[in-house]
């Protein structure tokens, strides 16, 4: 039987959260100061009619809302949305006892996440392509996803039409596909691997000026051309399967952020380095060392150190930071210190920085609570938090990507000296 329930807040994943007296009551697609009728199991309440709507609710920008597992929050006025975003980002940190001004969220737009990853499945009337359905493993063909640039977002049939002869009827696979600015980049996974005749058809996609190259259970089909994206400083050479920052103007957001943190300070580690994002730009002003654990990244940024001109020495080195993070020693010639560490943070990392002399460090992260451990171990070894900015990457989502600037609190010991990366 439907119980009626008040939604006072909404919790870090976007539910609407209703205090009970057996307890907090998860609703989803609920807003605060909504009055809902539910029906309740254990912590989960499904709703059945929304008794007295919130004035902030909006009608949601896609048809697929509630039923597809992606988004979780596009019902809620953009004011009051990037104010629950910013609240993530405070709570986290006061969870670690930090008490921080977090500045504005810089709000990223609809039709702009240029990666997706789709599911397949070959059912007996074609391959669909989609996402999981809400807390299902069952494919839902998508005919929109307000969240994708119009390239990948207007191609889904051609894609599907892609993968179709790679899956058996009833079979399953995942393809995960980049607009870049020259092509789709296109990697299927989990499919069946091609015979020579599948080669050859697939290979004439190659011709069609859509797809640039082709990637089929980890092996290059073709490359028409190597797929590559412009950015203010440098062309940057994304991988089939590697990280990518999800849209373009949040990579803007970020590494202007990071650049005006850095300022002036000289050299510049960029640990986590990936592709070269923050590097490449980083490099415009101060020699770098980029440091990464993943070779095939190391090799794209190689490419586009080659292809850059007017750009300060950039030294690449690959090594593990979570089992060998760069120690005090290492890190007393750096002016700044830049670290953007998968959702796990930086922890050995920043252990080894909270000793150190680096007079500034960024810290660039997609998981506010990592981060919040990551800044209270600086705090701890001297550092003071100045400035904390998220940035709204992954949009209609309880994901947030976030910039906190440190500086040295502490006095710093003997000067570091400039060094020379060669
Ligand atoms: C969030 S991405 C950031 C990449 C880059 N800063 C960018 O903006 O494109 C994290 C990066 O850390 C790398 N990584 C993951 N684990 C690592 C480890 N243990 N040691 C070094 N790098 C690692 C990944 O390969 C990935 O490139």
């Amino acid at each position: 039987m439907a119980e009626t329930l008040t939604i006072t807040s909404i919790g870090h994943e976007g539910d609407g959260i209703a205090e009970t007296t057996s307890g907090r009551v998860y609703v989803p697609f609920t807003l605060p100061g909504e009055t809902v009728a539910v029906e309740i199991e254990g912590e989960r309440g499904h709703l059945v009619d929304i008794v007295t709507p919130s004035p902030e609710r909006t009608a949601p920008a896609c048809r697929h809302f509630t039923v597809c597992g992606g988004c979780t929050i596009q019902h809620w006025a953009a004011e009051p949305y990037q104010d629950w975003k910013r609240g993530l980002v405070a709570t986290a940190f006061q969870q670690r006892g930090i008490e921080t001004e977090i500045a504005p969220i810089v709000p990223v737009g609809p039709h702009t996440r240029r990666r997706a990853v789709f599911s397949l499945i070959k059912t007996d009337s074609g391959t669909v392509l989609g996402f999981h359905r809400r807390e299902s493993h069952d494919v839902l063909a998508i005919e929109e996803c307000p969240l994708l640039v119009p390239e990948i977002e207007t191609r889904r049939e051609r894609l599907a039409h892609l993968a179709d002869r790679l899956l058996e009827r009833g079979k399953r696979g995942r393809m995960t596909v980049i607009a870049t600015d020259n092509g789709l980049d296109v990697a299927l996974d989990e499919v069946k691997t091609p015979s020579r005749a599948d080669y050859e058809a697939l290979g004439r996609h190659s011709t069609d000026g859509i797809v640039a190259r082709l990637t089929v259970n980890g092996a290059q089909i073709f490359m028409s051309r190597v797929p590559e994206i412009r950015t203010d400083a440098a062309l940057l050479y994304p991988t089939p399967s590697g990280f990518l920052q999800a849209t373009a103007p949040s990579e803007t957001a970020l590494a202007r952020l990071v650049d005006a943190a850095v300022g002036k300070a000289t050299p510049v580690a960029d640990l986590f380095s990936g592709i070269g994002t923050f590097t490449l730009r980083l490099a415009r002003r101060a020699p770098v060392l980029a440091v990464e654990g993943d070779t095939i990244l190391l090799q794209a940024l190689d490419r586009s150190m080659r292809f850059s001109k007017g750009i300060k020495t950039i030294t690449a080195r690959r090594r593990d930071l979570f089992v060998n993070p760069m120690a005090p020693p290492e890190l007393k010639p750096f002016g700044a210190v830049v670290f953007d560490p998968p959702r796990a943070g930086a922890k050995a990392q920043s252990e080894m920085l909270a000793k150190s002399t680096v007079p500034k460090i960024v810290a660039v992260s997609c998981n506010p609570a990592t981060l919040a451990r990551d800044a209270r171990i600086l705090i701890d070894g001297g550092y003071r938090l100045t400035r904390v900015t998220p940035v709204d990457q992954f949009l209609w989502s309880g994901h947030v990507e976030v910039v906190a600037e440190f500086e040295l609190a502490r006095k710093s010991g003997p000067t570091a000296r400039p060094v020379r990366l060669s």
